[in-house]
């Protein structure tokens, strides 16, 4: 649909972007990604005709861009810019029924009846049709934004050019807006190449990316480039850990400040406090611990303070114990702690089931803490079979993030032993 070749330009002589070359293919959802100052709009005013080429190429639909004539482009490609600048006090209907101007035939240029319908339908999908006889000047920042949305799609294009379009936005509009362009690229084969700021809004609408720095591309290519963590870092000067979206086959990226919190250094047999109450044990630490759990409580992977051994989850409610922060909940009728330099282990029976709360003072990635968590189950498991035993029961790993890394071999060490003794003084009491 695009095609931009060796380009190179800018504002003055010594030129923004250097040597740009992108394919944006007919249908498909573009992001053009960059920090501030890396040259999206300089790029983006060059595709629109608003800033002259300096070299290189600019075709669409295999013909220059500057060899359309106003009329014809505008029957091709629609504009959407971050400067909202309607110049006469226009209401919501007319400034949309502009869109439908380079479809008008004839001398006097009247709207069709196709034209009304298409500036009803615009208006009905971007949501504006309450205030359409209102004037431009009295709309919010997001409400111009849809209309002036719903302007160009009015024109209905093949190429929908958009400069940061949820600027403006609401997380429910930046949605709506963005499902509502996602749809017209599926239904109607729109071409969009938009510039966002949002990488995991970008992540979960656009088919291909680029990303550019310092007026190049750094790489152009699908959503696996979101995945990247050093190249993002380098290029947006934070700490980034692509995770996946739960629900959307995405990656999502999770900032990290530089601000972290400064704190003393507490000796992990400091960090907690257990609590035998009736029925249940609590035990609390200073700060929250990355945990990974299939209990009732705080299962998958969490950041968590509060651990608990109790069958009746009502007990939490009389002991003011926080349920948002609580991980696991199993029944027992004995604990047994056992506790070394860096490992710390609650094993409570109850009629010949074993639950494990294993506390770390280690770090682990999600990763490793998976792999922890098998360790964990592996040494539980070997155990219990050395003593012709059974279980089924909860399992909890719970580490600090400080400290050196554990392997899982000592974790499944200690696991073994502690569930061995744990199972010796069960069968002894039986
Ligand atoms: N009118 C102008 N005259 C001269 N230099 C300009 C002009 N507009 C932008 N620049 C410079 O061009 C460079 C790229 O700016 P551009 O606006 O393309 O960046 P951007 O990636 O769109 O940034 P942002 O995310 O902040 O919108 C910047 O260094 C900027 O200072």
């Amino acid at each position: 649909m695009i095609k931009i070749e060796n380009l190179v330009g800018g504002y003055t002589n010594s030129p923004i972007l250097t040597d740009v070359n992108l394919e944006i293919h007919r249908g498909e959802f573009f992001a053009l990604l960059g920090p501030n100052g890396s040259g999206k709009t300089t790029l983006f005013k060059m595709i629109t005709g608003q800033l002259p080429i300096q070299s290189g190429n600019i075709l669409l639909s295999g013909k220059e861009i500057s060899s359309y004539s106003k009329l014809e482009k505008a029957k091709k490609v629609a504009v959407l810019t971050q400067e909202i600048q309607v110049s006469f006090d226009y209401t919501v209907e007319e400034i949309i029924s502009l869109g439908r101007y380079p479809h008008q035939k004839g001398m006097l240029k009247s709207l069709s009846k196709e034209d009304h319908y298409i500036i009803e339908e615009v208006m009905d999908i971007t949501k504006i049709s309450n205030f359409r006889k209102t004037q431009f000047r009295k709309l919010s920042g997001g409400e111009k934004q849809r209309v002036l949305l719903a302007k160009a799609l009015a024109q209905e294009p093949e190429l929908l050019l958009l400069d940061e379009p949820t600027n403006h936005l609401d997380i429910k509009h930046t949605f709506q807006l963005l499902d509502l362009l996602k749809e017209r690229q599926l239904s109607k084969g729109l071409t969009i190449f938009s510039i966002l700021h949002d990488l995991n809004v970008a992540s979960l609408y656009a088919d291909r990316f680029a990303l550019l720095h310092n007026g190049t591309f750094i790489e152009v290519g699908d959503v696996e480039l979101l995945r990247k963590e050093e190249q993002l870092q380098k290029v947006y000067q934070v700490k980034v850990n692509a995770q996946s979206h739960p629900t959307v086959p995405k990656p999502q990226l999770l900032m990290t400040p530089n601000y972290t919190k400064i704190k003393d250094k507490i000796n992990f047999t400091d960090s907690y406090e257990m609590t035998q109450y009736e029925n249940l044990t609590h035990i609390q630490f200073a700060e929250p611990l990355r945990t990974i759990s299939n209990g009732a409580f705080g299962d998958g992977i969490q950041w968590l303070k509060h651990f608990c051994i109790a069958s009746d989850e009502n007990l939490l409610k009389k002991y003011g114990i926080p349920y948002e922060q609580v991980g696991c909940m199993a029944s027992t009728d004995n604990i047994m702690v056992t506790q070394n330099s860096h490992m710390m282990a609650v094993v409570g029976e109850e009629k010949g089931s074993f639950n494990i709360l294993l506390f770390i003072d280690g770090h682990f990635s999600d990763g490793e803490l998976v792999n922890g968590f098998m360790a964990l189950t592996e040494g539980k498991m070997q155990a219990l079979k050395n003593l012709s035993m059974n279980s089924t029961d909860t399992q909890l790993l719970a580490a600090t993030q400080q400290g050196r890394k554990v392997s899982a071999g000592e974790i499944r060490e200690f696991v073994f032993n502690v569930t061995t003794e744990a199972i010796s003084r069960y069968l002894q009491m039986i």
